[in-house]
C-alpha cells in the first residue's frame, strides 16, 4: 500500500520511494515540424486539435501544479514552438516566476522557431533554453530529422544566445551516425560557450523501418573515446536532473551525459510528465498514467478535485524504468512515441 500524501500546500508532493516531485514537463503539442529517425516515424498519425488542452487550460493546470510544490517548469513536445499561440501560454506562466513559486521556466526545441521567438521568449521570463542538436553536418541533419535544415537551427542557436539565453545542446548518441562528431560538437559548443549533453537513444515507439537495436550507442563507449584524448574530471552529482557532468581539463567545458540505460538515474527522479491533452506520466519508460482532464473540465472554478487527482496519480509513480536492449528487440519497449510526453 503507498503512503498517504498529506502535504502542506507549497511542500512538492513526495512520491511512494521518498522522492519529492518538484519538477513538471508538458508536452504541449504531439505535433512537429522535424521527424527525427530515433523519434517518429515517416507518417505519424497525430492527435486531431480539438483533443488537445485550450492554453487556458494548459494554464490552469501548470497553476495547480505550482500551488502543488513544482518549482520547475520545463515545456517540450512535438515542437513546443509550433503549437499556435504558445508565446500566450509563457507569458501567462511569468507570473508564477515572479511570485518566486516557480523558479524556472525553460523549454526543450529543436530551434526552428528560435529565429522567430528567442527575444519573446526571454522576455517571458525563459532564461535559459536545451536545444536539440545531433550533427553539425548538412547532409546528416537532414537525414537524421529528415524534414530539417541545420542552418535554421543555427540561426535559431544565434537568435538565443542574442537575446541573452543560456543554451545548452542535447545530442541523442547515435552508432555510426554522430561517433564521428563527439570532438567537434564539443569544440562548437566551447567556442560558442554553450553546456554539452549526449543522451542514449531509449526504445520508444514504433519507428517504421528504423532499427532500435542498431541504433544504440552506449555513453561509457563516448566517454572512453573522448577519455583517450582529453582529461576528464568527474563532477560532484546532481541531484536537480538526470545528467552526469565531467569537465574537460584541456578547455574547462562541462559534457552532460544522459545514460538511462547504462546507468539509470531513477533512485534521485524528481518529475512528471504531462501530455498536451492532460494525461500524467509518472515515468518517461512506464506506461503508467492518469487522465487528469476529467478533474480540470467537470469542475470549473474548483481546483480541489484536480489536486486530488495529482496527488493520487503521484501516488503511483513506479520506481525506474525496463529499458533494456539485452532484450534485442527492436521495436519500441514503451509503445509510445518519446515526442507524445516530450522526452
Ligand atoms: N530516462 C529518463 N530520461 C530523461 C529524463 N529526463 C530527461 N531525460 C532525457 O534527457 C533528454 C533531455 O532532457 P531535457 O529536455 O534537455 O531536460 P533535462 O536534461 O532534464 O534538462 P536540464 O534542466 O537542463 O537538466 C530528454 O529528452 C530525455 O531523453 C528522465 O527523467 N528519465
Ligand atoms: C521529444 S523531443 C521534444 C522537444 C523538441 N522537439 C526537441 O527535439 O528538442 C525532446 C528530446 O527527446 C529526445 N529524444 C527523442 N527521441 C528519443 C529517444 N528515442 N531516445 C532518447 N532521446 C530521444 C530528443 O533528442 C530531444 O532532445
Ligand atoms: S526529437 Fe523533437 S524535433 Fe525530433 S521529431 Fe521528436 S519532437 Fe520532433
Ligand atoms: S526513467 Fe522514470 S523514474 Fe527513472 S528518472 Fe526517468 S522518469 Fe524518473
Amino acid at each position: 500500500m503507498p503512503p498517504q500524501y498529506l502535504c502542506p500546500m507549497t511542500e512538492p508532493i513526495i512520491d511512494p520511494f521518498q522522492r519529492a516531485i518538484s519538477y513538471l514537463r508538458l508536452s504541449v503539442t504531439d505535433r512537429c515540424d522535424f521527424r527525427c529517425v530515433y523519434c517518429m516515424a515517416e507518417n505519424m498519425t497525430f492527435l486531431p486539435k480539438k483533443e488537445l488542452l485550450t492554453l487556458e487550460e494548459l494554464d490552469r493546470m501548470c497553476s495547480t501544479f505550482i500551488r502543488l510544490g513544482v518549482e520547475k517548469l520545463r515545456i517540450t513536445g512535438g515542437e513546443p514552438l509550433v503549437r499556435r499561440d504558445i508565446m500566450t501560454f509563457f507569458h501567462g506562466m511569468r507570473r508564477h516566476l515572479y511570485s518566486g513559486a516557480l523558479k524556472e521556466l525553460t523549454l526543450t526545441t529543436n530551434g526552428s522557431q528560435l529565429e522567430r521567438f528567442a527575444a519573446d521568449l526571454a522576455a517571458a521570463g525563459v532564461r535559459r533554453v536545451n536545444v536539440s542538436l545531433d550533427t553539425l553536418d548538412e547532409e546528416k541533419f537532414a537525414r537524421v530529422t529528415r524534414w530539417g535544415r541545420l542552418p535554421q537551427v543555427l540561426r535559431g542557436l544565434d537568435a538565443a544566445q542574442a537575446a541573452g539565453l543560456k543554451v545548452k545542446l542535447n545530442a541523442v548518441a547515435l552508432k555510426g551516425f554522430n561517433e564521428d562528431e563527439i570532438f567537434t560538437l564539443a569544440e562548437f559548443c566551447a567556442a560558442r560557450d554553450m553546456d554539452l549533453t549526449w543522451i542514449e537513444v531509449m526504445p520508444m515507439g514504433d519507428l517504421g523501418n528504423e532499427d532500435r537495436v542498431g541504433q544504440y550507442w552506449s555513453l561509457n563507449d563516448l566517454r572512453a573515446k573522448l577519455a583517450e584524448t582529453y582529461r576528464l574530471t568527474d563532477l560532484p552529482e546532481n541531484t536537480g536532473g538526470p545528467a552526469r557532468y565531467v569537465r574537460i581539463e584541456e578547455t574547462g567545458q562541462k559534457i552532460g551525459f544522459i545514460t538511462p540505460l547504462s546507468h539509470n538515474f531513477c533512485e534521485s527522479c524528481n518529475r512528471v510528465r504531462m501530455t498536451c491533452t492532460g494525461e500524467l506520466y509518472m515515468c518517461l519508460g512506464q506506461e503508467d498514467r492518469a487522465d487528469l482532464r476529467p478533474a480540470l473540465r467537470n469542475h470549473p472554478g474548483n481546483d480541489a478535485p484536480l489536486e486530488e487527482a495529482i496527488r493520487a496519480a503521484i501516488g503511483l509513480k513506479p520506481e525506474g524504468h525496463d529499458f533494456d536492449y539485452s532484450r534485442q528487440r527492436a521495436d519500441g519497449q514503451v509503445s509510445r512515441h518519446m515526442s507524445h510526453t516530450g522526452g
